[in-house]
């Protein structure tokens, strides 16, 4: 049974449509990622699934309960979520235990299970020891496992976080991310997060629906969105991506100004479809030779990769390189196999099998 099936849903703000027939389903114990431009929707969706907002159309199913529709609609503290914010929402009069026990004392009033609870959740987010402490004696990301503690210690079935790492130090970020993605998977707990930076949503969710003006352009693994997207608005807003003129020449082969370039899937394109080829500047691998097709034109060492910018043909194209080149070298610009992205003439969508 999927964790949240979103149907057909529309949200208005004053009469104005934000979301319009938008659908999503999160699967069991999965990270969903909403990741789009600022204004597009993203939280509006998350307070029409925390039941914060009223939906003017369509179904909201939380582990196959309906939330809404004909006459019903199910109050927030009746819906078994929990919410996480971008500025962790702790009473500052409180201490770690007191705030984290407050997500659990509408539920429960025995003092002794509360403790218990408290005690079990602040050591699982690596705070046991600092129950006693108050916000503002903690660092941000000790401040976001308190607000998760809180979150959890209601054993949730699904858990709503709105952009929780934005105030936390880029030096701890991954390691928050990766600490919280492997506390939801362990405890069972599907998630909705909530981001407007693509590495964000790289690194935390299992897949990733991709925003535009209130509806989803493309959902699926991250990985896919970044290597096949559909079209070029997903394909720009993922990252740096060369189009190249290119028509195709087989189901598998197109022509290129730097020659034919073979795929390793089936193009879904007609022979003689003209049209533009995406490649990531991962994708392509710069081999020094003076009898090279390319010329290195420009170069930023940036740590972790060079960002080149090679002159080939007709085309400027930006290529990823482990290492920097020497100045003005003569290249050979190769294609690295893969399934190619090829978007036709007109449509701008992709073209692959
Ligand atoms: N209470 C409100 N009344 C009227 N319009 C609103 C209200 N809240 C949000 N909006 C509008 O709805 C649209 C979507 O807002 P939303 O907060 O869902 O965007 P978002 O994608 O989460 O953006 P961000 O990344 O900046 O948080 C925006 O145009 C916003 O101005």
């Amino acid at each position: 049974m999927a964790a949240l099936d979103v149907k057909n849903l529309r949200c208005s703000y004053n009469g104005k449509a934000i979301l319009d027939n938008l659908s999503l389903q999160v699967d069991d114990n999965e990270i969903m990622c909403l990741l789009g431009a600022s204004g597009c929707g993203k939280t509006t969706l998350l307070k029409a699934i925390a039941g914060l907002l009223p939906v003017t159309q369509g179904e909201i199913q939380i582990h196959g309960q309906p939330m809404n529709g004909h006459g019903l609609a199910v109050v927030p503290e009746r819906r078994n979520i929990g919410m996480i914010f971008q500025d962790y929402a702790l009473f500052p009069h409180l201490s770690v235990a007191r705030n984290v026990a407050f997500g659990l004392q509408c539920k429960e009033s025995n003092k002794a299970v509360i403790k218990r609870r408290v005690a079990e959740v602040l050591a699982l987010v690596n705070l046991a020891e600092l129950g006693e402490r108050y916000p503002h004696q903690l660092s941000g990301g000790q401040q976001q496992r308190v607000a998760i503690a809180r979150a959890m210690i209601g054993k949730p079935q699904l858990m709503l976080l709105d952009e929780p790492f934005s105030n936390i130090d880029t030096q701890v970020r991954m390691r928050l991310i990766s600490e919280i993605r492997d506390l939801l998977k362990g405890q069972g707990i599907a998630a909705i997060f909530v981001t407007h930076s693509k590495e964000e949503a790289f690194a935390f969710s299992d897949r990733l629906a991709l925003f535009r003006s209130g509806h989803i352009e493309q959902v699926g693994r991250p990985q896919v969105l970044y290597q096949q997207p559909e079209n070029r608005f997903v394909a720009d807003f993922l990252g740096l991506a060369n189009y190249v003129p290119a028509t195709v020449i087989d189901s598998q082969t197109v022509l290129t100004p730097m020659g034919p370039v073979a795929s390793q899937a089936v193009l879904n394109a007609a022979p003689g479809t003209t049209g533009q080829l995406m490649l990531r500047p991962r994708q392509i691998q710069l081999s020094l030779t003076e009898q090279g097709n390319g010329c290195v034109v420009e170069q930023q060492f940036l740590g972790t990769h060079t960002r080149c910018v090679v002159e080939c043909q007709s085309l400027r194209l930006e290529v990823s390189t482990n290492e920097p080149l020497p100045a003005v070298s003569q290249v050979h610009v190769k294609v690295l196999p893969h399934a190619l992205t090829f978007f036709p003439e007109r449509q701008g969508q992709r073209a692959v099998a």
